[in-house]
């Protein structure tokens, strides 16, 4: 059975909740899948699975949270070449803008997005879990 990772940051929960849908869609769309806090994740971990779903919420001005998700992103991004990868997070009063930029990212590590990144504003409502839903059973699907 493939094997996913997912790997997230969430200060308030709402990227929490998100990953909880993420994580039963990867297991709808028949995958195993393993569950990591961000900091609890490394490069060292990449190659054991067939692919990742990343969730961070929009942090600082427009970025990924400074103190645990950068840094294990700077980490693994050299490993992503080829990985399949999902992204989403939760986000407040901007426009996306912090997503744009990391799948920008992503793309320049040659990582292979298998499906358009989940965003919700706050808390996320059933519409938006479904779509993390889908999201999960997407990546497990292309593994
Ligand atoms: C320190 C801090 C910085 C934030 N910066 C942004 C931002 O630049 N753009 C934005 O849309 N929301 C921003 N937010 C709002 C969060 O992205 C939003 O509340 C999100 O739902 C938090 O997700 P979480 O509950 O998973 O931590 C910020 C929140 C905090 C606490």
């Amino acid at each position: 059975m493939s094997k996913a990772a997912l790997v997230f940051w969430s200060g308030t929960g709402n990227t929490e909740i998100m990953a909880d849908a993420v994580e039963a869609g990867i297991k709808a769309g028949g995958a195993e899948v393993e569950v990591f806090q961000a900091a609890d994740f490394d490069s060292s971990k990449v190659a054991e699975f067939d692919g990742i779903a990343f969730g961070c919420p929009s942090m600082g001005a427009e970025q990924l949270e400074e103190s645990e998700m950068q840094p294990m992103f700077d980490d693994v991004k050299d490993s992503l070449s080829g990985k399949k990868i999902v992204l989403f997070g939760s986000y407040g009063w901007g426009d996306g803008e912090w997503m744009r930029t990391w799948e920008d990212d992503c793309a320049d590590a040659g990582a292979d997005r298998v499906a358009d990144s989940v965003i919700c504003n706050e808390t996320p409502d059933d519409e938006a879990k479904a779509e993390c839903k889908a999201l999960g059973e997407a990546l497990a699907k292309a593994l």
